[in-house]
């Protein structure tokens, strides 16, 4: 029997963390600005290099997000650290631009009912939207990263095919996205689905460009986050104690938690440059502010030692 069958594994991740944005939209209760703030200095405190800060977004259809542009103009911007924003159009791009962000997002979908849902487009208007705002992205010397939602499922739609991801990957990145991050939306993806999905995308886009953002509803989002790697992915997009989940796709639950990535990532002895222990405390922190228990299990058994 060999000693291990887990493939040839990056020797390092870049983790892109999403809690301030992805974990905190959905949430009903308004946070405060300050609160999200202390949780984005806490987080590169405890060494993540990518946070994903707020969404220039209407904040009629996402009111959390409403107060991106104090978030964007108020925190402490460390060395080393980039802090993207979500952008659905120029809008989002000006404003964002006008608050000093130096990474946007444009965001699409592989399923034409989620896109009609969450950007009130279809996926062709939606990429013809994202052209000028990547355009001018570029020319401000402000980096696009490009999201596909519902790439292992949708909520209405059920099944999405590999090759209507493959697609839309391939369009953002010859659009100019540096990096596409597909998101299995619903957390119903398994690995082999994952693995057939990535594929696909990889026929279109280098394999180093592309980041893997996985939602643990169905708590398959470390096993397909192990397929990934094994694939080759040297991304991961997670969010502090697994906060989150999307307003336009009810029952989805949050992102992986990112605690539980950097444990696993830990274990195979794969560098992220994350300090566990200080992770802990700021998703404890986090969870207390927002009054809901942490979605991590290494967080829970990690301050049940502690404690
Ligand atoms: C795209 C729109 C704006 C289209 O929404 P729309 O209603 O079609 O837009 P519109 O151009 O007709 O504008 C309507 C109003 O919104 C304003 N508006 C328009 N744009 C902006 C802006 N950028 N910032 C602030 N305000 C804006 C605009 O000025 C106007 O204001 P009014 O005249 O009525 O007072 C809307 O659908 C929207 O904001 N959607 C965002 C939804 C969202 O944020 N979803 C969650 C993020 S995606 C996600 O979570 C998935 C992901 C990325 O994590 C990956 C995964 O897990 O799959």
């Amino acid at each position: 029997m060999p000693r291990r069958t887990l493939g040839n594994l990056p020797k390092q991740v870049k983790i892109v963390e999403v809690g301030p944005r992805d974990g905190l939209q959905n949430e009903k209760a308004m946070v405060s600005t300050a609160t999200k703030i202390e949780l984005i200095h806490q987080l590169g405190e405890a060494g993540l290099s990518v946070i994903e800060a707020t969404a220039f977004v209407s904040p009629k259809w996402v009111p959390q997000m409403g107060d991106a542009h104090d978030v964007m103009t108020q925190i402490s911007r460390k060395d080393g650290v980039t802090y993207p924003v979500l952008t659905p159009n120029l809008k989002g791009l000006d404003a964002a631009i006008a608050a000093g962000a130096t990474e946007v997002s444009v965001f699409g979908s592989a399923s034409e009912s989620f896109s009609q849902k969450n950007i009130n487009c279809s996926i062709a208007d939606s990429l013809k939207r994202f052209r000028p705002v990547i355009d001018k992205a570029r020319k401000n010397n402000v980096a696009v990263r490009g999201y596909v939602s519902c790439v292992l499922g949708c909520p209405y739609e059920g099944d999405v095919a590999p090759a209507k991801v493959a697609g839309v990957a391939q369009e953002l990145y010859e659009m100019g996205c540096y990096e596409v991050s597909l998101g299995d939306t619903i957390g119903t993806g398994t690995p082999v689905k994952a693995q057939d999905m990535i594929a696909a995308v990889a026929q279109n886009i280098p394999i180093e460009k592309i980041a893997a953002h996985f939602h643990d509803t169905y708590g398959q989002a470390l096993a397909n986050l192990l397929a990934a790697l094994q694939m080759g992915i040297a991304t991961i997009d997670s969010s502090v104690a697994g906060l989150g989940g999307c307003p336009y796709a009810q029952g989805a639950s949050g992102n992986v938690a990112t605690e539980d990535v950097v444990y696993m990532l830990n274990g195979l002895g794969i560098e992220s440059g994350v300090d566990l222990e200080k992770l802990v405390a700021t998703g404890h922190w986090i969870c207390s502010r927002v009054g809901r228990p942490s979605a991590s299990k290494a967080q829970l058994a990690i301050s049940a030692h502690l404690n």
